[in-house]
C-alpha cells in the first residue's frame, strides 16, 4: 500500500488548482440512469471514488466514455454517459461496500426501470450511516422496498407517482435519491426539510437542464413536477468546496500565501468566516481567491458542525489540524456523524493536546508539532493527518493512504507545486 512522506516547516506559497467536486459529480453520474439519452459531464475529478462509480454504472449498461478535460475544463475529465440500455438493475456487493455513494442509483434504477436490487451500503469509520431515509422516501413515492440478503429489493411496476415527504431529519444523499426519482415520476412532489448543499443545487441545475422541472432549488423546500422522459444535457461539475477548504486550512498551518485557483468562496461562507476569525486572510481574485497568514497570529476558534450552510462535517477534522497550533482553544462539536474523531489519537501522537468530551473535542493548541508514522482512517482524518505533518518538525509518514485517493486529486502534487517537502512512496 502507498504512503505519503512529508517533512514539515515549508511555508506553501504560489497557487493550487481546485479540482471538481466528488460529492457533485457522483449524483450526477447516478443521474445518467435516468435518460436514454447522453449527458455530458465537464470538470469530473479524477478520483478512485468516480472510478468505482463508473465501474458500478457500467455493469448496470451504461457507456461511460473518458476524454481529457475541454471547453475550458483542461485540468478535470470529460465523462459521457449514455444509459440507452440498463441491461442490470442489481448493484453488487463487492461494489457497493467500496463507497457509499453507489445507493444514489437507487432512485434512477426504480424510477427509469420499475426495480432495483442495491446491496445496503453499511456502515464506514465515520458511523453507521444508514440509509432508512432513502428507504422511507421511496416508499412514499409508492415504490416497494424489501430486505432481502442484505440487499434493497425495490419494485414499481406502475412507476413512482409524486408525494409530499417531509424529512425526519436532513440527509444530502437521501435528498439526491429523492430529487432524481421524483423528475421522472408522475406527478408532482414535494420535498420538505430537504438538505440544501451546493451538490443538491448542482445535482438541480442538471436535472433542470435535462428537462426536470424543479422549483425551490437552494431552499429547504424542493417541488418536483415530474415529466414524461428526460433529455440529453451538457453539464460542468462545481469547484470541491472541501477540497478548497482543505488546502485553505493547510495554507494556514503553514503561514503561507496561496491563490486557490477555481476556489469559490460562495460554496463554504460558513468555513471561510471561521478561518477569517481564527485570523486568516481569504481574499477574493479573478480566479479564485488567495489564503494567507503572514506570520500572523492563529487564534483559536469554537467549531460545531451543521447540515449546510452550517460549518460542514467534512471539513471539521482539517480544522482540528489547524486548531493544534493555534493561540489559546478551541472547542470542536461534530453533530452529523457519531464517529468523526479518528484523527485524534492520530493528531496526539504528534503533541497534540486534544480531550474529547462526547461529541465535542476541547483542542489546545501548542507550540510544536513532531512528525510521526501515522494511520489514516477514513477520507477526511487521513488528510487532517497531512495537513499537521506540514507543520511538524521533522519527517511523518502517513500510511493507507487509499482513504485519501478517494477524495483528493494529485494531492502531494498541488502540495508540492507550493513547495510542500512531500512525496508519495510507492508500496
Ligand atoms: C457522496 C456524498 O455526497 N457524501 C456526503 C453526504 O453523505 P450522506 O449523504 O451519506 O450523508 P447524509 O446527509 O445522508 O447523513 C447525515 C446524517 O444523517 C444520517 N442518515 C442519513 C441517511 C439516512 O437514510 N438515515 C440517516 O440516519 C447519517 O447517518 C448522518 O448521521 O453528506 C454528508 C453530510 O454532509 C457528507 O459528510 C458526505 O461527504
Ligand atoms: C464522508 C465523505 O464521503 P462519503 O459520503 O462518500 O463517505 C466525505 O466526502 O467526507
Amino acid at each position: 500500500m502507498d504512503r505519503i512522506r512529508v517533512r514539515g516547516g515549508v511555508s506553501l506559497q504560489g497557487a493550487i488548482q481546485i479540482s471538481g467536486s466528488k460529492n457533485a459529480s457522483l449524483p450526477l453520474m447516478a443521474a445518467a440512469l435516468l435518460t436514454d439519452q447522453p449527458l455530458v459531464l465537464h470538470n469530473v475529478p479524477r478520483l478512485a471514488d468516480i472510478g468505482t462509480m463508473i465501474a458500478l454504472l457500467q455493469q448496470h449498461g451504461v457507456e461511460v466514455e473518458a476524454a481529457p478535460g475541454e471547453n475550458g475544463h483542461r485540468h478535470g475529465k470529460t465523462l459521457t454517459l449514455n444509459a440507452a440500455k440498463i441491461t442490470s438493475t442489481t448493484a453488487p456487493y463487492d461494489i457497493v461496500r467500496k463507497m457509499r455513494a453507489s445507493v444514489l442509483v437507487l432512485g434512477p434504477l426504480v424510477a427509469r426501470c420499475g426495480q432495483a436490487r442495491v446491496s445496503l451500503p453499511g456502515g464506514c469509520a465515520i458511523g453507521t450511516r444508514p440509509v432508512d431515509l432513502h428507504i422511507a422516501g421511496l416508499q412514499a413515492l409508492g415504490a416497494t422496498i424489501e430486505l432481502d440478503g442484505g440487499y434493497m429489493v425495490a419494485t414499481a411496476p406502475h412507476g413512482l407517482r409524486g408525494a409530499k415527504y417531509v424529512f425526519p431529519k436532513v440527509s444530502v444523499g437521501a435528498t439526491e435519491n429523492l430529487m432524481m426519482a421524483a423528475s421522472i415520476a408522475r406527478g408532482t412532489t414535494i420535498l420538505d426539510n430537504a438538505a440544501r448543499e451546493p451538490e443538491i443545487t448542482d445535482l438541480a441545475h442538471c436535472l433542470i437542464a435535462m428537462g426536470a422541472r424543479i422549483q425551490g432549488v437552494g431552499t429547504e423546500t424542493l417541488r418536483i413536477d415530474g415529466v414524461e422522459r428526460l433529455r440529453a444535457a451538457t453539464h460542468a461539475v462545481i469547484p470541491d468546496r472541501i477540497e478548497t477548504g482543505t488546502f485553505a486550512m493547510a495554507v494556514a498551518m503553514t503561514a503561507g500565501d496561496v491563490e486557490l485557483v477555481g476556489g469559490r468562496i460562495d460554496l463554504l461562507e460558513s468555513a471561510i468566516d471561521t478561518l477569517r476569525g481564527a485570523g486568516v486572510e481569504c481574499t477574493p481574485t479573478n480566479a479564485g481567491f488567495r489564503v494567507s497568514r503572514r506570520n500572523g497570529a492563529l487564534h483559536g476558534v469554537d467549531v460545531m458542525t451543521e447540515p449546510y450552510p452550517g460549518f460542514p462535517t467534512d471539513l471539521q477534522a482539517q480544522m482540528m489540524a489547524l486548531m493544534c497550533r493555534a493561540e489559546g482553544a478551541a472547542m470542536i462539536t461534530e453533530t452529523i456523524f457519531e464517529n468523526r474523531f479518528m484523527h485524534v489519537p492520530e493528531l496526539m501522537r504528534m503533541g497534540a493536546n486534544i480531550n474529547i468530551h462526547g461529541a465535542s473535542a476541547m483542542v489546545r493548541g501548542v507550540r510544536e508539532l513532531r512528525g510521526a508514522e501515522v494511520m489514516a482512517t477514513d477520507l477526511r482524518a487521513s488528510v487532517s493527518l497531512a495537513i499537521a505533518a506540514l507543520a511538524a518538525k521533522g519527517d511523518t509518514t502517513l500510511h493507507r493512504v487509499y482513504h485519501l485517493d478517494r477524495g483528493y486529486e494529485r494531492l502531494e502534487e498541488k502540495l508540492a507545486a507550493c513547495g510542500a517537502d512531500i512525496e508519495r512512496v510507492k508500496g
